[in-house]
Formats: structure tokens, C-alpha cells, sequence
């Protein structure tokens, strides 16, 4: 089994956007895979219970289902940080809590486990931890999607330096082109490639649409997933 866990450098960079090009791609490659998304703040009530449109755009994008509450364990409606979501409803997030969640995941038959985190690395989870606590706990491998845009050097290259200093293995980093007008794009990408310690795993364009997926094939073999 291979299992990533999918970070930004921001809310917004582009996990799910990635994730889910990944899970198609997997598709394609007839991979058992699916996506986790532990932690959720932005839901609407469908059917009696909170959903959030990353999970379920997970969900659609995997060839392994599941029962929504498999994929996303814990949903909040308000769009804010989880960790005050769940205080505002009583609910403790913890370390233990998420990897009893992600034995879930494990047994749903899947070859492959993208989990997309929420918002960017240093995620709290609640008054003490950190997302990445249970990432290091698992020892899960990272990709690090980068959201190019003005400010992403900075977000980039801490989010790279606390990884470092935590032993985290993180297998490379996927350029993703948010800002289709981004002012010296090109210059940005080569700063990033001299500074980063990991790899460049792929560059996903600006598209509104699913891209055509076989500019990715490069990324699964720098994921060492044989096609
Ligand atoms: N390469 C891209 N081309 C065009 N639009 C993109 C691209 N990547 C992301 N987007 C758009 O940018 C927005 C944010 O992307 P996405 O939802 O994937 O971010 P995220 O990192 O998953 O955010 P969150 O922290 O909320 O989970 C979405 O509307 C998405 O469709
Ligand atoms: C609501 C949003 N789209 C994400 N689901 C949560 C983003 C949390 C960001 C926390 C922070 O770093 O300030
Ligand atoms: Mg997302």
C-alpha cells in the first residue's frame, strides 16, 4: 500500500485540485485509490448529515468508495480553522482520533491513500497539535503543492525548512498555476527550483477544466507507482 499526504502553502493553493487530478490519473492506470480528507471546515447539510464539496470531489474521483464519514471523518459547516469549528460544536480533535479514522481508510481495499490536509502545513488541530503530529506520527510521505502566487516563496520555502526540521519525508512538489496572470511566473518557478530540498514532481497549468491528464504520467513514476 502507498499512501501521500497532500499539503499546501496556503487555503487555496490547490489540493484538492491536485488530488483529484490524481485520482483520475490513478483511474486511468486501473490503481485501487482513494482520497481522505480527515479534516473539513466548510460543509452544507445534504441527507441528514454536513458534507463538504473537497470530500466529494474526492469521492468522484477515486476507483475505491466509501461511506462519506470514511472519507471525511470530521465536518464542520463554518468555512473557518478546524480547530475553532470544533470548539465552537464540543468536538476534540486529536492525534489518536485521526489515525482511528485513517484505519478506516485502510481497510476500504485501496493500493493508493492520497489524504488532502486543510488550509496550509502548520495546521492546528487543537490547543496543543498540529496536523502534522499525525502526519509524523504516520510517517506519511508529503507533497507539497505549492499555489504559485506572489507570496508563495515565503509560504514555500518555511513550510520546506519546518518539514526539514521535523524528519519529514517529503517526496517533492507540485508547481500548481492558481493565478493564470501571474506576474514573472517563470522567474518565480526558478527561484523555487534552485531553493526547495525536494524534487519538482510536475507542473499543473492554470485550467478550468480536468487538464489533459497524461502531462501528469511523469508524476507517477517520480511516485515510484508503476504504470
Ligand atoms: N491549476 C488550476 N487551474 C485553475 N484553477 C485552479 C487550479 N488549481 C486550483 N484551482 C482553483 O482554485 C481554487 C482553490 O483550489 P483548491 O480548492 O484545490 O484549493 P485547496 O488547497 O484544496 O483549498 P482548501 O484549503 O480549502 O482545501 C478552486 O476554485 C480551484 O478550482
Ligand atoms: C475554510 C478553508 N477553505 C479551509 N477548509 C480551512 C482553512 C484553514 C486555514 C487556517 C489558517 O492557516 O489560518
Ligand atoms: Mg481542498
Amino acid at each position: 500500500m502507498k499512501e501521500f499526504f497532500i499539503t499546501g502553502t496556503d487555503t487555496d493553493a490547490g489540493k484538492t485540485h491536485v488530488t483529484s487530478l490524481l485520482l483520475k490519473l490513478l483511474a486511468q492506470h486501473k490503481k485501487q485509490a482513494i482520497g481522505f480528507k480527515p479534516l473539513a471546515a466548510g460543509c452544507e447539510m445534504a441527507f441528514d448529515q454536513l458534507v463538504n464539496a473537497d470530500a466529494l470531489i474526492l469521492m468522484e474521483s477515486a476507483t475505491v468508495s466509501a461511506k462519506y464519514d470514511v472519507v471525511n471523518p470530521f465536518a464542520f459547516a463554518p468555512p473557518i480553522a478546524p480547530h475553532i469549528a470544533a470548539e465552537k460544536v464540543g468536538v476534540s480533535i486529536t492525534v489518536d482520533k485521526l489515525s482511528d479514522a485513517y484505519k478506516n481508510v485502510k481497510q476500504q481495499g485501496a493500493d493508493i491513500i492520497l489524504t488532502e490536509g486543510a488550509g496550509g502545513w502548520a495546521l492546528p488541530i487543537n490547543k496543543n497539535d498540529y496536523l502534522y503530529d499525525w502526519v509524523k506520527a504516520e510517517k506519511m510521505p508529503v507533497i507539497l503543492v505549492v499555489g504559485m502566487r506572489l507570496g508563495c516563496l515565503n509560504h514555500a520555502l518555511l513550510t520546506a525548512a519546518h518539514m526539514q526540521s521535523m524528519g519529514i519525508n517529503c517526496v517533492g512538489w507540485i508547481a500548481n498555476q492558481v493565478d493564470k496572470n501571474m506576474d514573472e511566473y517563470q522567474a518565480n518557478l526558478d527561484s523555487l527550483k534552485a531553493r526547495l530540498p525536494f524534487p519538482i514532481l510536475a507542473i499543473s497549468p492554470y485550467s478550468e477544466q480536468t487538464p489533459k491528464l497524461q502531462i501528469y504520467k511523469s508524476l507517477l513514476s517520480a511516485l515510484s507507482i508503476n504504470t
